[in-house]
């Protein structure tokens, strides 16, 4: 199981964002992107989740059962800025929705609504719109939608933002089972996430912003 990024370059409007940058991730790895405000941290996220044409490069994907010619993206789970769900639909309507569209990737299947609910230490509220969860619980439950379907590459842009310390360790928690179970991960993020052998990859900016900006 293999996520390779090849000499990758964005662009974002008229400017190169980042340029030639290449990585290799195998079952049970995890990198972790570092770098400051605008360093494009972001962007080099939503390239590699196939959200983002690249200028330039390419992000491709083996693995034992997957089909010839599979799009990388095709594993991916992606955790936004942003939590992807409709404030008046229900939670449980919200995490059913990803799960059918999602769906499970070649070897492994996802949790049941109940059990991702249960994961992420809220039980019993999946009945609530989503839109009246507080902004931590409303996380916690962006968060259950990588384990309603299974996807080997979580792709997770500050996925501690605005949690508490214990959210903070169910997350980790979490994301080391995810790599326990051969899955690879992706973050971007400013606070540690507790992962002892993760690799770091430190974005630095390039043209567009001056580095007295930053
Ligand atoms: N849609 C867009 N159009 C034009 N420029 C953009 C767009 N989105 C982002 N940028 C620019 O691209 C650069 C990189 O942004 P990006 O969001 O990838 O940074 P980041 O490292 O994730 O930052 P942060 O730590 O603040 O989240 C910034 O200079 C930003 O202004």
């Amino acid at each position: 199981m293999r996520l390779t990024v090849e000499a990758l370059s964005a662009r974002r409007g008229e400017d190169l964002i980042f340029k030639d940058v290449s990585f290799t991730l195998s079952a049970g790895e995890s990198l972790i992107l570092t770098g400051r405000n605008g360093s494009g941290k972001s962007t080099l996220l939503r390239a590699v989740a196939g959200l983002l044409r690249p200028e330039s490069g390419r992000v491709t994907w083996e693995s034992d059962g997957a089909e010839p010619g599979t799009r990388a993206s095709e594993a991916c789970h992606y955790l936004g800025h942003r939590n992807a769900m409709k404030a008046e639909l229900s939670v449980r309507e919200n995490l059913e929705f990803w799960q059918n569209f999602v769906g499970d990737f070649a070897g492994g299947r996802g949790m049941t609504v109940t059990g991702a609910a249960d994961a992420v230490g809220l039980s019993g509220i999946t009945h609530l719109p989503f839109g009246y969860l507080s902004a931590g619980q409303q996380r916690r439950m962006a968060f259950a939608k990588l384990l309603v379907a299974w996807r080997p590459v979580w792709i997770l842009d500050e996925p501690t933002a605005a949690l508490d310390v214990s959210a903070e360790s169910v997350f980790t928690a979490l994301i080391k089972d995810h790599l326990g179970h051969d899955g690879i991960v992706l973050a971007a993020t400013h606070q540690p996430l507790g992962l002892e052998n993760a690799q770091e990859l430190k974005m630095t900016g390039f043209a567009g912003v001056m580095e007295s900006m930053w």
